[in-house]
């Protein structure tokens, strides 16, 4: 398979089958290229109004679209393989976005030979800003990948991961916004301690973290080197740093992506 304008369906579009659909439509990606599939009537109908695409069943979706990208709950894996895995043939390209879920479990679900692609992607893909981890499964080549690339390089940013790597991944930038959110709350309640008025609390907040992420991003530096340059000696920013510590956040931060990651473990074992 070349990379290049193939069929993708999306099956199970919920929020991130429709972050995917809608990322490629930006793309330019042709609404005639694309499929979705959802439980829902209602469902199905939201997503052809919105953005113009035919909405098909979990088959049809299997018979006429050369990528199939699998968007389900982890937890709704097994029963929809069950109803299309004996129906895919082995020259389509499986892409899971399922968090836990390895390739293996997919590949043991297919014919044999059907390439299988794991990819974790994240909410940014909303404003083209993701974080995607692309990993090849069995029988996926480095065609397999570009196209994926393909895909998801439109939502963001992409990079090639062993397969062995996602479940980290999901709990670093899968679930990764989750935090900065949670953050932005947290700061925000501070904010309203201090007497600011909530949409003030909320306002610096939201822009001192878009500028923070961009420096980040643009600016090369080490982010401790960019925290020092806001530390100056005796003054506030290490008085707050020293209760940061005195409560354990890094600790904290450790301990919840080993959670995360043990989580995404334990979905893959419900899920066989
Ligand atoms: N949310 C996130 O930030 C991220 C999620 N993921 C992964 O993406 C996947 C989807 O997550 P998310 O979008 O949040 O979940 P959603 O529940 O929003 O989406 C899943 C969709 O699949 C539908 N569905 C379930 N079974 C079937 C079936 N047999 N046939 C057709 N449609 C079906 C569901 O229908 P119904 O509405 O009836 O339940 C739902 O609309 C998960 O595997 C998750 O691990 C990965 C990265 C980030
Ligand atoms: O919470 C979850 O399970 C999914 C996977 C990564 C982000 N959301």
């Amino acid at each position: 398979m070349a990379a290049g304008r193939r069929t993708v369906a999306v099956i199970g579009a919920g929020k991130i089958g429709e972050l995917v659909l809608s990322g490629l439509l930006r793309a330019g990606w042709p609404a005639g290229k694309l499929l979705a599939s959802a439980r829902r009537p209602a469902r199905a109908q939201e997503l052809a109004d919105r953005y113009g695409v035919r909405t098909v069943d979990n088959l049809t979706a299997v018979a006429e679209a050369d990528v199939l990208a699998v968007a389900v709950k982890p937890q709704d894996a097994a029963s929809l393989l069950a109803e299309i895995g004996p129906k895919i043939p082995a020259d389509k390209l499986v892409v899971s976005l399922c968090a836990g879920l390895p390739t293996a479990f997919f590949a043991r679900r297919l014919a044999e030979g059907t390439p299988v692609v794991r990819v974790m992607t994240n909410t940014p893909a909303l404003v083209d800003e993701a974080m995607t981890a692309i990993s090849a499964g069995p029988h996926a080549t480095d065609e397999h990948l570009a196209v994926t690339e393909e895909m998801f390089t439109p939502l963001g940013r992409t990079i090639r991961v062993p397969e062995a790597q996602q479940d980290a991944v999901t709990a670093l930038s899968g679930s990764g916004p989750a935090y900065f959110y949670y953050l932005v709350e947290a700061m925000t309640d501070a904010g309203i301690l201090l007497g600011l008025p909530r949409q003030v609390a909320h306002d610096l907040i939201v822009q001192t973290a878009i500028g923070s992420a961009i420096m980040l991003r643009d600016s090369g530096e080490h982010p401790v080197k960019l925290r020092e340059a806001v530390t100056s000696p005796a003054g506030t920013t290490i008085s707050a740093v020293r209760e940061l510590e005195n409560h354990a956040v890094r600790a904290a931060l450790l301990a919840a992506l080993e959670a995360a990651r043990d989580r995404a473990r334990e979905l893959a074992a419900q899920a066989d």
